[in-house]
């Protein structure tokens, strides 16, 4: 007998507890502009959505794309800084941010999971006023911070078997205001008003680490808080790891930042008992679900 069947069927076999905890679940997956890579590493994320689906799962995406936004502006010849992780954004900003991220990034996931046969479809925090913001800080221009969330039209496509695809553009309180939103922002408001079961940020790093450049596994939300204080958590793992407690506070039952470059790193997440990033939660270390 081949020996490579030999395993595959027992990972699918030891598969089985971890199918049986998740299924039903809600699990948002913020995909990081930095994590998506080319098509083929695309194609592989699209087809994890896909069978976390099959499975029984209700996988939710939430997606960033920085630095597709950084080519179209440095081709505009449009200046572009960031405080703490975010971009300062200004009108002619925000009119590409949208373009960008409403147009070109989403449909690009949506045609990918299209293509590996599941169904998505792609809106922004406008849709159906999803994500409503209020301007985050007057030093950030048009950055929103949302305010107020309406996820029932991500239960309904949910629950009609569609894998929503979202894009973290927003409206605002007054009429005709956009706001551009930290995709890890975004993603942590919808899993917290969705009290998610999981919430996995995906990025470019093997996951948060320490001064002395370890990941580190397991942290606490009070072990995240003395990173930032102290320094070492610096730049986009700020807005990153800022949303693991939010979303934590809000009831997300747990954050993991996921190294999106590592193969089928939502499955080896979600369904061995071996992460592969950070896994953030209050206690409670990670052991497999029949000893939970
Ligand atoms: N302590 C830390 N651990 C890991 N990454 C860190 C840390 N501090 C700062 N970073 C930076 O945060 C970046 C991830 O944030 P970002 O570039 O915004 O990711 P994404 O585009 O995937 O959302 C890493 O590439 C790294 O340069
Ligand atoms: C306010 C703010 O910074 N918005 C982000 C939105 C995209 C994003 O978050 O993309 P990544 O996840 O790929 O970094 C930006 O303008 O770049």
């Amino acid at each position: 007998m081949n020996r490579d069947w030999i395993a595959t069927a027992r990972t699918l076999s030891e598969a089985l507890p971890y199918l049986q905890r998740y299924s039903g679940a809600v699990v948002v997956v913020k995909f990081g502009g930095n994590a998506m890579g080319d098509d083929d590493a695309m194609a592989e994320f699209a087809r994890d959505i896909v069978l976390m689906r099959q499975v029984g799962m209700n996988p939710v995406v939430v997606h960033g794309g920085g630095p597709m936004i950084n080519e179209m502006l440095g081709k505009l010849g449009i200046e572009s800084q960031f405080v703490r992780g975010k971009r300062v954004t200004d009108k002619a900003t925000v009119e590409v941010v949208e373009m960008i991220l409403s147009g070109l990034v989403n449909k690009r996931i949506v045609q990918a999971i299209n293509d590996q046969g599941g169904r998505a479809v792609g809106i922004s925090g406008k849709d159906d006023d999803l994500m409503v913001c209020e301007a985050d800080d007057p030093e950030l221009g048009f950055v929103g911070r949302p305010v107020e969330m309406n996820v029932q039209v991500i239960r309904d496509l949910y629950s009609a078997g569609i894998i929503p695809v979202i894009a973290p553009v927003a409206t605002g309180m007054a009429d005709n205001e956009t706001f551009n939103v930290n995709g890890d922002t975004a993603a942590g408001a919808i899993a917290g008003a969705l009290q998610a079961d999981r919430l996995l940020l995906l990025t470019d790093v093997a996951g948060v680490k320490n001064a002395e450049g370890d990941v580190i596994t397991q942290l606490t939300p009070e072990d995240v808080e003395a990173l930032i204080a102290d320094g070492t958590i610096a730049g986009g793992m700020i807005p990153k790891t800022e949303t693991a407690l939010k979303a934590l506070r809000d009831g997300v039952r747990a954050v993991v930042i996921v190294d999106g470059r590592v193969q089928n790193a939502c499955l080896l997440e979600l369904f061995t008992e071996h992460g592969a990033g950070s896994l953030i939660r209050s206690t409670a270390p990670r052991v497999p679900p029949q000893a939970r």
